[in-house]
């Protein structure tokens, strides 16, 4: 569904997505970890069109996105949250749900309009769908980024650490919206530092490091290896053991 090859951005002489090629296929859930500053949030903003690839390609659905923008991005299928929540100021819940529909899904009228609180109901905001986006505690700002990006009604969600903050209790509350989006058909890259819940959810995990991919897949065998232990918990295994 989703491929990148040989994808690459700088900042000056600071690689933070390099020579980055990966697959993912459609209904599979992704995990992406890796130290702060590796590089994860940027991948997301070239995947997204937030931020210009410097050289590489992005297939997404068999189409070659790489320059396409945003929005564009958005329609054919590619949702995404921000890790800091980017609220529509002066949108209520619903407002800003219904913006989702019209403009990501491209549905209107009443078909908007229940798209819209199907999502709002999905992701538990129903409670405060009248409510201004900006008097939503962090929580349900988080959720008001997830809320959003399923009204665009997409078939890859990109999740930026919408577990940061959450107690256990909230952390499953979030993995039971995910795992019954996954069972939709949505396939769910998550960016997240809470491993154990991340771990529990993802079919695949990948480690980022300087903006390369140094480890992908089963996420118990890759969590076990050397290097990720060194390099993503600053601990030799050996040291460890
Ligand atoms: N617009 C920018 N201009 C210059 N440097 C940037 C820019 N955006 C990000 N960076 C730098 O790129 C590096 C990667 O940042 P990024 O946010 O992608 O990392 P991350 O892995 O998501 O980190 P975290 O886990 O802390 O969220 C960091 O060193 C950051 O300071």
């Amino acid at each position: 569904m989703l491929e990148l090859k040989n994808l690459t951005k700088a900042y000056g002489a600071l690689r933070v997505v390099d020579d980055m090629t990966l697959e993912i296929a459609q209904g599979e859930t992704l995990g992406i970890i890796g130290p702060n500053g590796a590089g994860k949030t940027s991948l997301f903003s070239v995947i997204a069109g937030q931020v210009a690839a410097d050289s590489g390609e992005i297939r997404f659905c068999g189409q070659d996105v790489t320059r396409r923008p945003p929005f564009e991005r958005c329609k054919a299928g590619l949702g995404r949250t921000f890790q800091v929540p980017r609220p529509f100021h002066g949108m209520t819940v619903f407002e800003s749900a219904h913006v989702a529909a019209s403009f990501g899904a491209g549905l209107s009228g009443q078909a908007a309009s229940d798209f819209a609180a199907q999502a709002v109901e999905r992701t538990g905001l129903l409670r405060h769908l009248n409510e201004p986006c900006s008097s939503l505690t962090l929580l349900d700002r988080k959720r008001m980024e997830l809320t959003r990006a399923l009204a665009t009604n997409p078939k890859m969600l990109l999740l930026d650490e919408i577990g940061g903050g959450l107690t256990d209790h909230e952390i499953h509350e979030l993995i039971d919206i995910l795992n019954q989006i996954r069972d939709s058909g949505v396939s769910i890259v998550w960016i997240e530092h809470i491993v154990h819940a991340l771990t529990s959810f993802v079919d695949r995990l990948i480690v980022i490091n300087f903006g390369r991919k140094i480890a992908d897949g089963n996420p118990k065998e890759v969590m076990a290896l050397p290097e990720v232990h060194e390099i993503y918990m600053g601990v030799d295994i050996d040291d460890a053991a």
